[in-house]
């Protein structure tokens, strides 16, 4: 068993209302330094913990946890869409052991996934389907949410079963840091928001292209007086960054949910995957972390960092 991570922020805005051209190119330098470490590892098996944000997953039956035996990606914003390469017995497997460890995960045999999926995977591999990979959904975008310690037993559980297998397995983690996006939230919502965010599977062309002109369009604001956007937290993501590289990860019991969404903004939660992430390469034994990357970067709406660890 030989095991690598790596987590990193997604922004559907990358492409789409980009900062300016040294930012992007800091950024294009990192993502490909890393996708070159994940083609020198050359991982037989990736695990993704990935949030949804209202295209696979809606509020008609919201799981806290689920792993895909198959999925294809919806091509939100830039991504690409079409099946992912999961190997099924291999997804039942892991569903099973992470159900023996006490905890409950529901299984899909189709599930669609977005961005939050699909534009990581992309980034460190350059295909849906270069390599076999096992999505794990971790609800971080439609409250209400679980406490952050069941992230992290999750993620542990997911670790032993990884400790079993003879693989190189690459752990990837998406999402995060601080940041919020205008994703509605169901509470207080007018009925047609409600009703998108209850059933709002396979929006028309023209839905789909209205919800990235407002993204795109918050991001021309955020982090100014006109938008109403909590903004982000560069501080609140660096002590992030340093709890996990420090192998701090007993303090993430002590998360408090509204707390980190007042502090960084709701859409933050989705640390949840990064959460998990750490906490399996640290059921496998002591890791080494480093930072790759960070900064707050409004145009994104993304508190962005790059983290790398292994197996120590
Ligand atoms: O789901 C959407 O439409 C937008 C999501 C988004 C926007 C900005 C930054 C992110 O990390 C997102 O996931
Ligand atoms: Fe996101």
């Amino acid at each position: 068993m030989s095991i690598k991570l790596k987590c990193l922020s997604h922004t559907p805005l990358r492409g789409l209302n980009d900062p300016g051209a040294d930012v992007v190119k800091e950024v294009d330098d990192v993502l490909a330094r890393s996708r070159a470490e994940v083609e020198a590892f050359d991982p037989e098996l990736i695990i993704v913990f990935a949030p949804d944000h209202y295209n696979g997953l809606f509020y008609d039956l919201m799981p806290p946890f689920v792993i895909a035996t198959a999925a294809d990606s919806v091509g939100d914003y830039q991504t690409m869409s079409g099946p992912l390469s999961i190997p099924r017995d291999t997804a039942l497997d892991l569903a099973r052991h992470i159900l023996d460890s006490d905890l409950d995960i529901a299984i899909s045999h189709r599930l669609q996934v977005d961005h939050g999926c699909t534009q990581t995977l992309e980034e460190m591999t350059g295909s849906l389907t270069r390599y076999p990979v096992i999505p794990i959904i971790i609800n971080s975008v439609a409250p209400p949410f679980g406490p952050y310690r069941r992230v992290r037993k999750l993620g542990e559980a997911v670790g032993r079963f990884l400790a079993k297998l003879d693989k190189r397995v690459l752990i990837l983690g998406t999402g995060g840091l601080s940041h919020e996006p205008p994703v509605p939230l169901l509470n207080g919502a007018p009925d047609e928001i409600a009703n998108f965010l209850i059933a709002g599977r396979n929006p028309t062309p023209e839905a789909r292209a209205a919800r990235q002109a407002r993204t795109i369009a918050a991001g021309k604001i955020y982090g100014t007086p006109e938008s109403a956007q909590t903004p982000l937290n560069a501080e609140w993501d660096q002590a992030f960054m340093d709890l996990l590289i420090e192998r701090r990860l007993d303090e993430i019991d002590d998360f408090k949910i509204d707390e980190i969404s007042k502090a960084a903004g709701r859409s933050t939660h989705e640390i949840r995957t990064w959460v998990a992430a750490f906490a399996a390469l640290a059921a496998t034994g002591p890791y080494s972390a480093r930072k790759d990357y960070y900064r707050a970067i409004n145009e994104w709406i993304a508190g962005y960092g790059v983290i790398s660890a292994e197996q120590a």
